[in-house]
C-alpha cells in the first residue's frame, strides 16, 4: 500500500498568474516539486496581464501545506491570494438545516398547518399521546445527544467543538436511511442532569442516540435513560460500534479460515466502545478475550475504582493474565483497538498468532498506520473512510433506528443488534469476501435497508415491537 496523501487536507489555492511570465506548466512543475498532488484546477477571471485560478491541492498536513506556498510565493510571476481548506469550507454555517414538508401557499393552509386549525391535532394528542408516532416528527425522528466528553479520540473537547461530529451524524442518519436527527450537545457533564435533560426533551422525538459521552460516565446515563423512556436509548459509541466490529470479524475469521470460539482477542481501550465490542464478541461466542487500558491487562488481582472494569476482569482474561500489552498480544488471533494512535507496534504484530487480524478503530487516527501494519497483517480494518475495511458504526446507527422506528420499538435489545450484526456481514458474499473486503462500505444502499428489515423482525420476535398490525387512520 503506497503512502498516499491526506485527503482530509485538500487545499484550494487561490493564485494570480502573470501571463507574461507564467505557464500552468511550471505551475505544475512548482507545486509538483514540492510534494502537492493536484486534484483540480478552475479558472476564475482572465484578464490580458493575469489569470486568476483556484488549484485544489492534497497535502499530507498543515506545514506541508505551508511549504507549498513559500515555494509558490518564492515563484517570479506567482501572487497567492488566500489558502482555504476544503473541509473547513464544508463547515460553514454548519451542515444540516430543518426543511418543512409541506409548503404553506396561502392562508388556508396556513390556518391548518399552525393555528386555528392546529388545535383539533393538538387536542387528538393530549386525548390519546401514542397519536404523536403518527401526528408529528416524533415517527421519524432522533436525537443524537452528547456531552462532549469522549469525542472521537480527542477527548473532552466541550459541547461547542463536538457539534461538527453530532452534525456529521445528523446528515448520515437523513443519507443513508432517511431517519431525521437534530445533533444536541449539553453544556454539562452531570449525570443527574443529563438524564433529567433527555428525559424532558423525549416527547418530540422515536429514539435518542447517545454520543460521544466518556465511560464510564456513560454506562449509567444509558441504563437510566433505558429503564425511565419507553423509546430507543441506544449509545451509538458501545452498540453501534460493537454491531459493526461483530459483523467485521463474523467476516475476517471467514478468510483466515479459524472459528470464533477458538479465538484469542485482545481489545486495547476499555472504554464505552472497549466494553460493549468485548460483550457482543463474547456473545457471539467468543472464550478468550483480553483487555488492555492505561493500568495494563484487566485482571482479577485488582480493585478497580471503574466497576466496569471489575465487571470485565470477572468475565474476561480465562487465564487472569496480568502486565501489558506485550504480555496479552502474545500469540493474539486479533487485535481490537478502541484507545488511540500509536498504541499497537511492528513488534506486537510479530508476536501475534499466524494470520493476525488487526481492527485499529481509534479515530481519527489508529493505534497503527496501516501502511505500517501491512506486511505483518491477514486482515487489516481501521475506522477511517480513507482506507479498505471501514470498521465505523455509520454501518449500524442509521439502519438500526430506521429499523426500530419503522416497528415502533420500545428498545433495542441484543436480539435486534445480533440480528443487525448478522445483516451486515451478509452484505459482502462469499464470492466477494477477501481480506481487503471484510465489511461492506458505508455508501452500499443494501446496507440501511438489510439492517432494518432484520432490526424489524427481531423487535416483532422479542416482543418490543409496538405498531400493531391494525392501526387505523381515522383522525375524528
Ligand atoms: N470506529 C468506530 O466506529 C468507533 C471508534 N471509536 C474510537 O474508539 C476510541 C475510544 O472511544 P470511546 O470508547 O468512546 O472512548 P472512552 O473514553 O469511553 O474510552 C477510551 C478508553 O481507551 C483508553 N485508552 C486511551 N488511550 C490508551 C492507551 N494509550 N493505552 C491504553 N488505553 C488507552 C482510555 O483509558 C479509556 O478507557 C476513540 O478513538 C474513538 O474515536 C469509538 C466509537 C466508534
Ligand atoms: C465513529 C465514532 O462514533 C467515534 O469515533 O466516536
Ligand atoms: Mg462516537
Amino acid at each position: 500500500m503506497a503512502l498516499q496523501h491526506n485527503v482530509g487536507l485538500s487545499l484550494i489555492f487561490r493564485l494570480e498568474l502573470e501571463n507574461s511570465s507564467t505557464t500552468f506548466g511550471k505551475l505544475a512543475s512548482i507545486i509538483g516539486e514540492a510534494g502537492g498532488d493536484i486534484i483540480a484546477v478552475d479558472v476564475i477571471r482572465v484578464s490580458k496581464e493575469t489569470v486568476i485560478r483556484d488549484v485544489n491541492i492534497n497535502v499530507f498536513d498543515r506545514e506541508h501545506g505551508q511549504k507549498i506556498v513559500n515555494a509558490l510565493d518564492a515563484a517570479p510571476g506567482i501572487k497567492v491570494i488566500n489558502v482555504s481548506d476544503r473541509t473547513f469550507l464544508m463547515h460553514i454555517g454548519g451542515k444540516v438545516e430543518v426543511t418543512p414538508k409541506i409548503k404553506v401557499k396561502n392562508r388556508d393552509d396556513l390556518s391548518r398547518v399552525y393555528t386555528p386549525h392546529v388545535a383539533r391535532v393538538c387536542q387528538a394528542i393530549h386525548e390519546d399521546p401514542s397519536k404523536a408516532f403518527q401526528l408529528t416528527i416524533k415517527r421519524n425522528t432522533v436525537a443524537v445527544v452528547s456531552d462532549g466528553t469522549a469525542v472521537l479520540g480527542l477527548g473532552d473537547i466541550g459541547p461547542y467543538a463536538a457539534m461538527p461530529v453530532m452534525e456529521g451524524k445528523a446528515m448520515l442518519f437523513k443519507q443513508f436511511a432517511g431517519v431525521d436527527s437534530f445533533p444536541i450537545c449539553l453544556d454539562t457533564k452531570d449525570p443527574d442532569e443529563i438524564v433529567r435533560i433527555v428525559k424532558a426533551i423525549a416527547p418530540a422525538f422515536g429514539g435518542i442516540n447517545l454520543e460521544d459521552i466518556s465511560s464510564p460516565r456513560c454506562f449509567e446515563i444509558e441504563e437510566r435513560l433505558k429503564e425511565e423512556l419507553d423509546i430507543p436509548v441506544f449509545h451509538d459509541d458501545q452498540h453501534g460500534t460493537a454491531v459493526v466490529l461483530l459483523a467485521g470479524l463474523i467476516n475476517a475469521a471467514k478468510v483466515v479460515g479459524k472459528r470464533l470460539k477458538d479465538l484469542k482477542v485482545v481489545v486495547v481501550g476499555i472504554g464505552a466502545a472497549g466494553v460493549a465490542c468485548s460483550k457482543m464478541v463474547l456473545a457471539a461466542g467468543v472464550k478468550n478475550i483480553i483487555g488492555v487500558d492505561r493500568v495494563g491487562i484487566l485482571n482479577r488481582n485488582q480493585d478497580y475504582d471503574n466497576n466496569m472494569w471489575d465487571w470485565y476482569a470477572k468475565n474476561t482474561n480465562p487465564l487472569n493474565l496480568t502486565g501489558t500489552l506485550d504480555d496479552a498480544i502474545q500469540g493474539a488471533d486479533v487485535f481490537i483497538g478502541l484507545s488511540g494512535p500509536g498504541v499497537l507496534k511492528v513488534e506486537h504484530l510479530k508476536s501475534m498468532a499466524k494470520d493476525p487480524i488487526v481492527f485499529a478503530m481509534a479515530n481519527p487516527n489508529p493505534e497503527i498506520d496501516p501502511e505500517e501494519a501491512e506486511p505483518y497483517v491477514r486482515v487489516m480494518a481501521t475506522g477511517r473512510s480513507d482506507y479498505p475495511n471501514q470498521i465505523n458504526n455509520v454501518l449500524c446507527f442509521p439502519g438500526i433506528f430506521k429499523g426500530a422506528l419503522e416497528c415502533r420499538a420500545s428498545t433495542i435489545n441484543e436480539e435486534m443488534k445480533l440480528a443487525a450484526a448478522r445483516a451486515i456481514a451478509s452484505v459482502v458474499t462469499d464470492e466477494e469476501l477477501s481480506e481487503h473486503y471484510i465489511i461492506p462500505s458505508v455508501f452500499n444502499k443494501r446496507v440501511a435497508e438489510v439492517v432494518s428489515k432484520a432490526v424489524i423482525e427481531a423487535a416483532y420476535d422479542t416482543g418490543v415491537a409496538r405498531r400493531g398490525d391494525v392501526t387505523s387512520n381515522n383522525n375524528f
